[in-house]
């Protein structure tokens, strides 16, 4: 009896950071995924405990559910179908359970996801003992949306097993939810994310739980149709970084400076809008799609200029633009910067030029030291498959 879930990561075309202020952005899934298995012990397991597994950090922990029920204030008070934020005295509850695990020096920056982890447990399904295995293709913290692609399996896992959804154990492979169970899983998603990011917008848990293409503003989507072929070079500058910090200083770089930053923010929110149009617009040749990419470039040189004067771009990300440049290729960072993954947007049609431009630029980044990967992007959203139960 085991539930599987997984979600996907994301990039993000336009639009991050200003989205935390209210600002449009777009974002698309990629064809990369975080998992999460669950099931609850049979008899003969004779477990008592809550067990996770975060397989690509390699770590591993396990509390007794009396234990659980001794520090967690709130525990077994919540409804799975009414999504809520954690509590003052929840989150001090939680820290303890989590400085309690002594992580090591190097590992303290996954503390913000074990909490995330522990508080969607603890809300969905209560004290009921489990084990859980956590395992990713996404980088971690490099712009990808691996705590999104995190808490929304994690939250679907745990929803399908607890009483508020009622799904059809039998279907074999994949399958995913109704509107109104993704968008329960979104919210609670959503609240994981908090724990992580500290003020997210919501954008990435959203793509990630619905799939596809969104356009994204104040927490209200609306779904693209891309009417021409986007083809994204995504290059991780393997430079490591912390969104919340990233988020954080944009806040006080807003607090500082509320106009000329309203007017930052303002600039992004018309980019986003035309990314967006221009992605939808019918096309009629491929010349009209050149002309599309190109829009879409200088869009994209002017959305990563924005964030320059956020402050959250980087050294190494400005190295990877002028390398792009040098064959005609538009560079914007993605997700919170400060390090992380670019995307370059790559000529969709041209394929013998693009060809040899595409594999030239890959390997004078590669010999950076980067790793590029070609994204299949605005795939499915989340998804689950149950194995080992009865009709
Ligand atoms: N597979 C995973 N296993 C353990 N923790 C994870 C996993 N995926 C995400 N996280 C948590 O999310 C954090 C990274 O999130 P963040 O800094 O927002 O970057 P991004 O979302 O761009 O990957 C990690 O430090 C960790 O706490
Ligand atoms: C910077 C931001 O716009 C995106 C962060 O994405 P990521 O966690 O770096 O993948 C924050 C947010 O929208 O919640
Ligand atoms: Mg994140």
């Amino acid at each position: 009896m085991e539930v599987r879930a997984r979600a996907p990561g994301k990039i993000i075309l336009a639009g991050e950071h200003a989205v935390v202020h209210g600002s449009t952005a777009v974002a698309a899934t990629i064809d990369l995924y975080t998992f999460v298995s669950l099931r609850f012990p049979t008899p003969e397991d004779n477990n008592d405990a809550l067990q996770v597994q975060f397989k690509d950090v390699d770590l591993e922990f396990s509390w007794p559910v009396g234990k659980l029920k001794e520090v967690l204030p709130e525990l077994g008070s919540k409804s799975a179908s009414t999504p809520s934020s954690c509590s003052l005295e929840t989150t001090k509850a939680i820290a303890s359970l989590v400085e309690e695990l002594n992580l090591a020096e190097s590992k303290l920056g996954l503390a913000s996801g074990i909490s995330a982890f522990l508080w969607l447990y603890t809300s969905i399904l209560g004290d009921k003992p489990a084990k859980v295995v956590v395992n990713s293709e996404l980088p971690l913290g490099s712009g990808l949306g691996s705590s999104a692609a995190l808490c929304v399996a994690l939250s679907a896992a745990l929803l399908s097993l607890s009483d508020s959804l009622k799904l059809d154990f039998s279907h074999q492979g994949w399958q995913t939810f109704g509107d109104s169970e993704l968008d329960l899983v979104n919210k609670w998603a959503f609240e994981g994310e908090k724990i992580i990011h500290g003020r997210p917008s919501g954008i990435d848990n959203t793509v990630s739980t619905f799939g596809n293409m969104i356009k994204f503003r104040s927490g209200e989507l609306t779904r693209i149709k891309t009417n021409m072929p986007l083809k994204m070079l995504v290059t991780n500058m393997k430079v490591g970084r912390n969104t919340r910090a990233l988020v954080s200083g944009v806040s006080e770089r807003a607090v500082r400076h509320g106009s000329a930053m309203s007017s930052v923010f303002k600039a992004v929110d018309s980019i986003s809008n035309e990314v967006a149009a221009i992605i939808q617009s019918p096309v009629s040749d491929d010349l009209a799609i050149t002309e599309k990419e190109e829009k879409l470039g200088e869009l994209m040189e002017m959305n990563q200029g924005l964030l320059q004067c956020m402050g959250v771009s980087h050294a190494t990300i400005e190295t990877v633009i002028k390398t792009t440049l040098k064959y005609k290729l538009a560079t914007k960072l993605t997700g919170a910067g400060g390090g992380g993954c670019v995307v370059t947007l790559l000529p969709a049609y041209d394929l013998v030029l693009a060809g040899t431009v595409v594999e030239k630029v890959i390997a004078e980044l590669e010999e950076c030291g980067f790793q590029c990967l070609i994204a299949g992007i605005g795939g499915r959203g989340m998804e689950i498959s149950f194995s080992g139960f009865s009709a």
